[in-house]
């Protein structure tokens, strides 16, 4: 992942494959014509088969690659692997940080969701994740989820620990800053970029205005 603060999570179904990367594209121009702003995308579908996710990845590789944008697969450490993606999104019922680094080698993102924990954190951190993620900061309609954070848990990981961490859930432009500041290296964004009333390239820009990328 590289500096920029914004993390892209896909919706979780792509009804119009080449519709949809025609819109990655255009979310990933905002910046005066780069992707500078644009750290990662997640490649997140749910209730599909594999050939669908990997039939999303051939797509968004490479513009991903020409980007300058890392694609992760949430999930599932084997489809990144077969992808040829730059990493993968592990939840906590999604296989160990152990099996996924031997799958995926040393050169490519592991990230670890653990909601509110600390301690899930640590574990992560201390198995080799390269970010570890929490959340749930604000309601959100992307996923029904039980946990929920408070920023507080951001301040104190980026003064205890090293690894990254990526806030998540129900993150809009107008909140995006508050939780960067609480000590969010990343903000993970899917509903408030995609189900932008104005497309979701207008989505893009107002993050792009609120984080000062
Ligand atoms: C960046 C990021 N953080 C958290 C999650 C949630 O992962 P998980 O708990 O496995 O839930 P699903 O996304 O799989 O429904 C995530 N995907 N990305
Ligand atoms: C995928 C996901 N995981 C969460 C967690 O708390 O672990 S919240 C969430 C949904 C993120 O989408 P949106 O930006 O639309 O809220
Ligand atoms: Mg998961």
């Amino acid at each position: 992942m590289t500096d920029p603060a914004l993390y892209l999570i896909t919706p979780p179904k792509i009804a119009d494959l080449p519709a949809f990367a025609e819109e990655v594209v255009r979310v990933f121009g905002t910046s005066a014509g780069t992707a500078a702003d644009v750290a990662c995308l997640q490649l997140r579908l749910k209730d599909v088969g594999d050939d669908e996710v990997l039939r999303a990845a051939e797509t968004l590789l490479p513009l991903c690659a020409q980007a300058g944008v890392g694609l992760l697969i949430n999930d599932r450490a084997d489809l990144a692997k077969k992808a040829g993606a730059d990493g993968v999104h592990i939840g906590q019922s999604d296989g160990s940080v152990a099996e996924a680094r031997r799958l995926l080698g040393e050169d490519r993102d592991i990230g670890v969701t653990c909601h509110d924990s600390i301690h899930l954190a640590m574990e992560a951190g201390e198995a080799g994740a390269d970010y570890v993620a929490f959340g749930a900061f604000f309601p959100t309609t992307t996923k029904a989820v039980e946990h929920h954070a408070d920023p507080e848990i951001l301040s104190r990981w980026s003064e205890m620990a090293t690894v990254p961490c990526v806030a998540i859930g129900g993150i809009t432009a107008e909140t995006a800053r508050s939780l960067i500041e609480a000590g969010a290296d990343y903000v993970a964004v899917s509903g408030a970029i995609w189900n932008h009333p104005d497309g979701a390239e207008a989505g893009a820009r107002a993050f792009q205005a609120a984080l000062g990328a």
